[in-house]
């Protein structure tokens, strides 16, 4: 629950010489499923690693009236900036309440494992009301779908009370319906939080943003609303490859 705003403003992240993000602004607000797109290599995780400290940026990062840059990770964290990376890091072997209760900083002793129902914290059984894995409890994470795996990830951020969600290509590999009920539920989450979507999936895109910054070779190319950034002639131009994908209803 926030009423801060994410606002990034001339970050430059740089790799030995190379620059990989190059005065780089945007902003995100809660209300709103905010979208980062752009090319492979464009720089969009590399803006999600500098704004949760993973990487040195030079600039700014602010939550509300908080510097980001420069901060400790898990300082970062601390201030409820939470992120998912590319590939699912849940632990397999344990079941998604387990997950859920180390999220939330929980110690559960065996015995309190065997009365799992009774024992689940609010938070988390908000958390997985939200993300549709009350039925999940006690499934072992691996088994889990693809798609649940990621809600998982995400209701592990819900769980830690993140007022920042930084979602690294969170539909790669799901189903149609796994991509529309994330969408759904991107956007029930985004009502009391900023949610910041990096995606290569122009359908998902087209779907569920509010505002989409496109970036190219670590600058941003265009900013706006869908059809903004659709009508963009540059965009349109490096998606040259994909134009159909920008274009397409
Ligand atoms: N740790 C690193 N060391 C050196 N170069 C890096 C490092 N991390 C990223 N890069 C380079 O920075 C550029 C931006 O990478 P980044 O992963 O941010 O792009 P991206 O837009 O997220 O791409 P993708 O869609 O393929 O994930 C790329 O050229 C990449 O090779």
């Amino acid at each position: 629950m926030t009423d801060a705003s994410l606002v990034v403003t001339d970050l430059r992240v740089e790799f030995s010489g190379f620059v990989a993000v190059d005065g780089v602004s945007f902003d995100a607000h809660p209300g709103e499923v905010r979208f980062l797109i752009g090319p492979n290599g464009a720089g969009k995780t590399t803006c999600i690693d500098a704004v949760t400290g993973l990487v040195k940026g030079t600039g700014s990062a602010r939550l509300g009236e908080k510097e980001l840059l420069g901060r400790q990770v898990h300082r970062i964290v601390r201030l409820g900036v939470g992120r998912t990376f590319q590939t699912a890091s849940v632990f397999d072997e344990l079941t998604v309440l387990q997950n859920l209760d180390i999220a939330a900083g929980r110690h559960r002793s065996p015995l309190s494992l065997l009365r799992t129902r009774r024992g689940v914290d609010p938070s988390i059984e908000q958390a997985l009301e939200e993300t549709g894995l009350t039925g999940e409890l006690t499934t072992p994470a691996g088994i889990l779908s693809h798609g649940q795996k990621q809600w998982l990830e995400i209701a592990m951020l819900l769980v830690q009370d993140a007022k920042v969600l930084l979602l690294d290509e969170p539909v790669a590999g799901m189903s149609h319906d796994e991509r529309t009920a994330t969408g759904e539920l991107l956007q029930r989450i985004a009502a009391k939080r900023i949610v910041l979507v990096v995606e290569h999936d122009m359908d998902f895109m087209r779907r569920y943003a509010t505002r989409v910054t496109v970036l190219h070779q670590g600058r941003v190319l265009s900013q706006g609303t869908v059809a903004e950034v659709q009508a963009d002639p540059r965009v349109q131009e490096v998606y040259l490859g994909t134009a159909d994908a920008m274009t397409e209803a």
